[in-house]
């Protein structure tokens, strides 16, 4: 038996400080080729010919191999169950008095489920604008009721871990939510079978390791920008949404409303604006996954600011395997040399 080592915050919070300016350091001799965000069809991943699933698989990871970023569109989730969250968001960020978020603040959470303010968290110092709300998976929000054997990151089995507001303050809230979250886990079931086409493993390879998925996932709210002005990304001029980072998790499925102000990190350090595409969702590797890929899939950085007079709503659900799923460099990823020592 393994020994479980446990980090205390501090620890995790410096380790991941001096992982991302290693990765910021690492930018400026890169090579720009392909790297972009591109835009994949997947409608033709849902036919039952294993062909036009594998022409999928195989954009997806040319998207994996360079940007690890890509919109996806023809996915399947429902354009209402995604106007409607994102309307959730602007209910719970605008309608709810401070003192009724204060009620379900992430301070009283021991995991950091429940609203955000806008607090400076980033890792590379910035103050940023961003308010959230956050919260777990949970069997309840899940269509396939789950197998009822979720564990926290830190292997607790601990339940009622969130925090949602009261349905008398916010009626509809809770399924509204779950209306689009469950869809998504569902999208990113899917998508599972499409990465493990993309890495040449058995398309069900997954499949055991997502029963009772991490499936974290939050509300974001950027407020207008106080200095409305162009696009611009040189210069950041101090409104920072959300600061430089990347995500930890598996992939990411980010929902966002049309407001512009996601900015992805080119190998040569260019930030690149993400173009709002209609009805398009954002899925992009995460580091978990370049971990697990051997860096083949690339985790890439990115930040959010709003230079716009309009608010910005999005809801990314970091998706992950099974929390007490053990992992090791995925069998298509390992070095094709054995080396005799
Ligand atoms: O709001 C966005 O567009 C991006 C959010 C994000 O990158 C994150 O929460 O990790
Ligand atoms: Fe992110």
């Amino acid at each position: 038996m393994t020994a479980v080592q446990t980090r205390t915050s501090n620890e995790a919070w410096n380790g991941a400080k001096q992982y991302l300016s290693q990765r910021l350091g690492s930018h400026g001799q890169g090579e720009e080729t392909d790297f972009g965000i591109p835009i994949i069809d997947i409608g033709p991943s849902y036919s039952s010919d294993l062909g036009d699933r594998n022409k999928v698989a195989e954009q997806i990871r040319q998207a994996c191999v360079t940007s690890g970023f890509f919109y996806i569109t023809n996915h399947g989730i429902d354009k209402q169950a995604c106007q409607g969250v994102l309307h959730q968001a602007k209910r719970l960020f605008k309608d709810l008095s401070r003192d009724q978020k204060e009620a379900i603040s992430l301070k009283k959470s021991p995991y950091g489920y429940g609203w955000e303010d806008a607090i400076s968290t980033s890792l590379h110092d910035d103050v940023e604008l961003k308010e959230g709300f956050n919260w777990s998976y949970e069997d309840d929000l899940d269509p396939s009721g789950g197998d009822g054997g979720y564990v926290q990151l830190d292997g607790s089995t601990a339940t009622d871990v969130n925090q949602w507001p009261g349905e008398k303050d916010l009626p509809g809230f809770y399924e509204g939510v779950k209306n689009y979250y469950g869809s998504a886990l569902q999208l990113a079931r899917h998508l599972c079978r499409l990465f493990a086409l993309s890495l040449n493993l058995p398309e069900d390879y997954f499949d055991p390791m997502i029963t009772h998925p991490s499936g974290n996932s939050r509300l974001m709210y950027y407020p207008p920008s106080k200095n409305p002005r162009p696009l611009d990304t040189a210069s950041a001029d101090g409104e920072v949404g959300l600061g430089a980072h990347s995500d930890y998790q598996v992939f990411t499925i980010l929902l966002c409303s049309s407001t512009p102000g996601l900015e992805i990190l080119s190998p040569s350090g260019r930030w690149i604006t993400a173009p709002t595409v209609k009805d398009g969702i954002i899925v992009n590797i995460g580091d978990m996954m370049m971990r697990w890929t051997n860096d083949t899939y690339k985790s890439t950085v990115h930040r959010v600011i709003n230079r716009t007079a309009e608010p910005r709503y999005s809801m990314p659900l970091f998706f992950g395997i099974n929390n007490d799923q053990m992992v090791e460099t995925l069998p298509s990823c390992r070095l094709a040399t054995t080396r005799n020592y």
